[in-house]
C-alpha cells in the first residue's frame, strides 16, 4: 500500500467512526479512492457521476481529517472516475505503452486468395481509416487461418502510417488476466486508463471472455467508451458473434453492429502461394520441386499452421540428411512425411466408408466393374464414372490426399485427381441431371 493509500484509509476510518449514517458511509463514502496528491491538492474519485454531489457534502470534513493526519494544508477535490480518466488522458498525452504487436505479421506477408480476400480487404480498409466506418470489425474462422495475423497487420499498418495513434493488441485471455491482477493489486485505474485511452483496440480470441462475467462487464464498458469516442475496435473469434455461447446478448448485438467477415480454409492455389511466401521469408537457398509444393498444398491443407508446420518439417529433414539431397524433390518429401503419409493410408482403409466401397457403388450405378474404373481406358462413360468416384472419395473420406487417391485409382498422378474433382464440381453446377446422379450415388454411401 502506498503512503497516500494508507493516509486515505486512515482518513476514511476516522470519518466513519464519527459518522452516524452507516448506510451512506458503507455504500458510498467508502467507495472514494485517493488517486493522486501534490503539494496543494488531493484528488479523490468515486465511480458514478451521480455520487459526486452526495460525497462532496462531506468533502470539508474529509479534507480536515486528512490534513490533520498528514500535517498539511491540502485542498480535497472530488470527481467521478470517468472525469478523472478523461482529464488524465488530456493532460498526460502522449502516453505510450506496449502495443504487443508482432512485427512480422504484416499485410505484405499475408497471402490473399479466395478463402480470405474479404477479410483481408476489410482489414486493410480499417487500417487505412481507423474508426471511420467499420467498428467493430469482427473476424472469425477456425484455428490457424490468419486472424491473429490480420489483427497484427492492421496494428502494424496504422503504427507505420499514423504513428501518433495508440494501438493495443491483446488476447481476451490477457485482458481477463490483466483485469484480475489489477483488482488484486488495486491498479484498476491503470487498467482502465490503458484500455480506454487507445485509438485502436485489437482483441484476439474473444470467445475466451464469454463466460467470465465480471471481465465481460468490464469489457462491455470499455467497448462502449471506445465506440462513443469513435475509436477503432477489431475483434477475432473462432465463431460468428451469434454462436458465442455464454456471451451476453448486449455484447453480441454490439459486435454485429459493425462489419463481420470470415476466413475459410485456403484452396489449393492459395495454399501454394502461402508456401511460396513462407519459402521467400525463410530465404531458402535450394530449389524445391513444384510437385513437392503440390503435395504439401493438397495433403496438409487443413489450415495455414499445418502448411507452415509441414514446410518446417521438410526444411528440417533436408538439414538432417545433409548433402543427400541438393534440392527437395518428391522422394525427399515422401521420406520426410513418411509417418503422416502412412497414417493417412491407414485411416482411409480403416474407415467404414472405404475407397473400395465408393468405387463399387459407383461401378454398380453405371453398370461397370471396379476393374474398369481402375483401368487406364479412356472411354467416355468410364471417365465419367472414374471422375465421380475420385470426387466422392475426396469429399467423403476425411484427410485423404490427392496423392493417395491417385494411388488408389491405378497409380494416377495427384494432378489428374485434382483436375477430375474440379471437373465434377463444375459439371454439377451446370448440369442438373449430372448433379442428380452424383447425389443419388452419394445417398447410397452416407
Ligand atoms: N494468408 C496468409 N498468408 C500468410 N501467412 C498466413 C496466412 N494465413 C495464416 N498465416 C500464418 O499461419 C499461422 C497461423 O495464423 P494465425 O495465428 O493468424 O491464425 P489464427 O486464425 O489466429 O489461429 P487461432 O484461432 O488458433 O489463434 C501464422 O504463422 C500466420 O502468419
Amino acid at each position: 500500500m502506498t503512503t497516500l493509500e494508507s493516509n486515505w484509509e486512515k482518513t476514511l476510518n476516522i470519518f466513519g467512526h464519527n459518522f452516524e449514517d452507516k448506510v451512506i458511509f458503507e455504500s458510498i463514502i467508502t467507495l472514494l479512492k485517493a488517486q493522486e496528491v501534490n503539494s496543494h491538492e488531493l484528488i479523490a474519485t468515486i465511480e458514478a457521476e451521480f455520487n459526486v454531489p452526495i460525497v462532496s457534502e462531506y468533502a470539508d470534513e474529509l479534507e480536515k481529517i486528512y490534513n490533520e493526519i498528514t500535517d498539511s494544508h491540502i485542498k480535497l477535490t472530488i470527481m467521478s472516475e470517468e472525469a478523472y480518466l478523461k482529464q488524465h488522458a488530456s493532460t498526460n498525452t502522449p502516453v505510450h505503452f506496449e502495443d504487443h504487436l508482432r512485427p512480422d505479421f504484416t499485410f505484405t506477408n499475408f497471402v490473399v486468395g479466395n478463402s480470405n480476400r474479404i477479410a483481408q480487404n476489410a482489414s486493410l480498409a480499417v487500417a487505412m481509416k481507423p474508426g471511420a466506418a467499420y467498428s467493430p470489425l469482427f473476424i472469425y474462422s477456425n484455428s490457424g487461418l490468419g486472424k491473429t495475423h490480420l489483427l497484427n497487420a492492421i496494428g502494424n499498418y496504422i503504427k507505420e502510417k499514423k504513428p501518433h495513434l495508440q494501438v493495443l493488441y491483446s488476447t481476451s485471455e490477457q485482458f481477463v488476466n490483466d483485469y484480475i491482477s489489477s483488482l488484486s493489486n488495486h491498479t484498476i485505474n491503470d487498467f482502465n486508463f490503458r484500455y480506454r485511452n487507445v485509438d485502436v483496440l485489437l482483441i484476439d480470441d474473444i470467445q475466451f471472455i464469454a463466460t467470465k462475467e465480471s471481465s465481460s462487464e468490464m469489457f462491455f464498458n470499455i467497448f462502449n467508451a471506445l465506440q462513443n469516442d469513435n475509436k477503432q475496435i477489431v475483434i477475432s473469434s473462432d465463431k460468428p458473434p451469434k454462436d458465442l455461447k455464454g456471451m451476453e446478448n448486449r455484447l453480441v448485438s454490439r459486435f454485429t453492429n459493425g462489419l463481420t467477415v470470415s476466413i475459410d480454409t485456403p484452396e489449393f492455389e492459395t495454399a501454394k502461394a502461402i508456401l511460396r511466401k513462407k519459402i521467400e521469408i525463410e530465404k531458402v537457398d535450394y530449389p524445391i520441386d513444384e510437385e513437392v509444393l503440390d503435395f504439401i498444398a493438397s495433403h496438409f491443407n487443413r489450415d495455414v499452421r499445418e502448411l507452415e508446420g509441414s514446410l518446417k518439417r521438410l526444411f528440417f529433414y533436408k538439414v538432417v540428411t545433409g548433402q543427400e539431397y541438393d534440392h527437395i524433390n518428391m522422394e525427399c518429401a515422401l521420406e520426410a512425411f513418411k509417418e503422416d503419409y502412412h497414417t493417412t493410408i491407414n485411416t482411409a482403409k480403416n474407415e467404414e466408408l472405404s475407397v473400395d466401397k465408393i468405387k463399387k457403388v459407383v461401378a454398380e450405378y453405371y453398370n461397370l466393374s471396379v476393374q474398369q474404373i481402375n483401368s487406364k481406358s479412356r472411354t467416355s462413360n468410364l471417365i465419367v464414372a472414374r471422375h465421380i468416384a475420385m470426387y466422392l472419395v475426396r469429399n467423403l473420406i476425411e484427410s485423404i490426399s490427392y496423392i493417395q487417391i491417385g494411388k488408389e485409382f491405378g497409380g494416377r498422378d495427384h494432378s489428374t485427381v485434382m483436375k477430375a474433382c474440379d471437373k465434377v464440381e463444375k459439371n454439377m453446377k451446370k448440369d442438373p441431371n449430372y448433379r442428380k446422379a452424383v447425389e443419388e450415388i452419394k445417398s447410397k454411401l452416407v
